[in-house]
């Protein structure tokens, strides 16, 4: 809705419909006043952006500061020095704006109008925002770039790791390699385990004279694994071949043999592992003749052997045993520096495979980087080839991701966390807490209040304070009687 003064409807020097149309074309606000400050025409801009819920036409200005509906008034300066002014401002919408009040005066050098234009700065601080922090990224993406080491991104070498914490445990690895001391590798699962253990191998000498050999303990039936570990002789049991088979433990003669999932091994065969472990000989099942046996074992588990010894489903001497060098990986959450180099690693492998040549925008980038990789690595190579063989675009932007991801911000981790309803085992975070508390309270006070004073004032802060936080917590436009949340 446009406001029109009766008396500048009359003027006759610029018919009225052209400079209706133009003042509301202008989507900054528009705000005329006479020499005395009484209003004589604004345009739609000026009550979207200041959010006065009253009709200003006629009023004059000062009756808007003794309303309280706007602090300072660009035009009353213009009226008392007659020069143009710029002021920054909060109104009742809660957009900060930019005023700049133009003195007007007629040809003999009167002055008669004042012309304010209203520019709403959270767009433009915005934007300012989305720029300071894309550079950031670009900073810390050539930091990571220079950094990196390509060397341990070639064929030969399959793991990629930026992180101290990975680069220290690869940095032991030949060390480690070196001895044939038993292995076990904690982690939760797809931080790269097997990767590790098959690592270990190649830095062994017992990658010229033997193989690597990969058990997966929880994938083979409990009725089978003693054969399959072990071999059987012929004829041992009902569907035995007759001339028996050689056992997976067979196979690692000589290398490794690496028992991922230990955990779930049935107590029987923990008996016989610890014998072999012991004595570096196996029996195969319907044998009588103990084999030697010179295998380095390599064990991984995602769950907890100290707890399972307590209570009773892990024999205590094999997790000693097994225990002799531990190697904990962390998860991908715990170690993000990685993100960013895992994926341009993925990237340049499935970009070759499927013959591609696709990048991520940074503010996808970003988003991977925020979210948890509950499935770790193996979750963000699945999702990485995913998009390099459905991409549509040479880019990968931050609407191609998965739903799951693209969510993710750190405005909306904290949104998450219910702080009325916490899980009774989990302990929040004090500081997402906090924040959590502020944007609930925020949020309500908005509810009830449908402007920016009565808001500050229900909460206890002034207006300054809470845009500063609605700023921090991602609350980003407070309109008269609504919150928008982020996107
Ligand atoms: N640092 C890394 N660099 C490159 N690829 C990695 C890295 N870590 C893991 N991967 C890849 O992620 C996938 C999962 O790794 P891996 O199978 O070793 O995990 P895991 O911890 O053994 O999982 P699980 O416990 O489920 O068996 C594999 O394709 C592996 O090659």
């Amino acid at each position: 809705m446009l406001g029109w003064s009766r008396g500048y409807k009359e003027m006759s020097w610029c018919p009225e419909m052209t400079f209706r149309a133009m003042i509301s074309s202008i989507s900054d606000g528009i705000y005329i006043t006479d020499s005395n400050g009484y209003c004589i025409a604004h345009n739609e801009a000026f009550l979207r952006i200041t959010g006065i819920p009253i009709n200003v036409v006629d009023r004059n200005v000062s009756t808007l500061i003794d309303d309280n509906l706007i602090s300072e008034s660009a035009t009353l300066e213009v009226i008392r020095t007659r020069q143009r002014v710029s002021i920054i401002t909060v109104f009742p919408s809660g957009c900060e704006a930019l005023v700049t009040g133009n003195p007007v005066f007629d040809d003999a050098g009167n002055f008669f109008n004042v012309v304010c234009e209203v520019r709403d700065l959270s767009e433009l601080n915005s934007l300012k925002d989305d720029l300071k922090r894309s550079k950031q990224l670009n900073k810390q993406y050539r930091e990571i770039l220079v950094s990196y080491n390509p060397a341990l991104n070639n064929d030969e070498q399959k793991i990629t790791v930026r992180d101290p914490k990975m680069q220290s445990i690869l940095d032991e690895l030949p060390r480690i390699g070196d001895s044939d001391a038993t292995v076990l590798i904690y982690g939760e699962s797809g931080v790269g385990k097997g990767l590790i253990a098959s690592l270990l191998h190649e830095h062994s000498t017992r990658s010229t004279k033997g193989k690597f050999i990969k058990v997966d303990c929880s994938a083979i039936p409990s009725s089978l694994i003693e054969s399959e570990l072990f071999g059987y002789e012929g004829g041992s049991f009902t569907g035995a071949l007759r001339e028996g088979k050689a056992g997976l433990l067979d196979q690692g003669n000589h290398g490794t043999v690496f028992l991922d999932e230990i955990g779930e091994l049935p107590l029987l065969l923990q008996v016989k592992l610890l014998s072999v472990l012991q004595d570096h000989k196996i029996l195969r099942v319907g044998g009588t003749t103990p084999l030697s046996m010179d295998i380095r074992f390599v064990c991984a588990t995602n769950r907890n052997l100290e707890k399972m010894v307590e209570e009773g489903t892990f024999r205590k001497d094999l997790y000693y045993r097994l225990n002799v060098i531990p190697v904990a990986i962390p998860p991908l959450r715990e170690r993000k520096d990685d993100i960013f180099v895992l994926t341009i690693s993925f990237l340049n492998k499935f970009c070759q495979k499927y013959n591609r040549n696709v990048s991520f925008v940074p503010e996808a980038m970003d988003c991977l980087y925020e979210y948890s990789w509950p499935g770790n690595v193996r979750e963000l190579e699945n999702i990485v080839e995913r998009l390099v063989v459905l991409g549509q675009s040479s880019l990968i932007k931050k609407i191609d991701l998965p739903e799951k991801i693209r969510r993710v911000s750190p405005t909306m981790v904290l949104a998450d966390i219910d702080i009325l309803h916490p899980n009774e085992q989990e302990i929040i975070p004090l500081k997402a807490a906090v924040a959590a508390t502020e944007r609930q309270l925020i949020v309500q006070a908005f509810q009830q209040n449908d402007h920016l004073g009565p808001a500050a004032q229900a909460l206890g802060i002034d207006i300054s304070t809470l845009l500063r936080k609605c700023k921090k917590l991602g609350i980003k436009r407070v309109a008269t009687s609504t919150v928008e949340m982020p996107v």
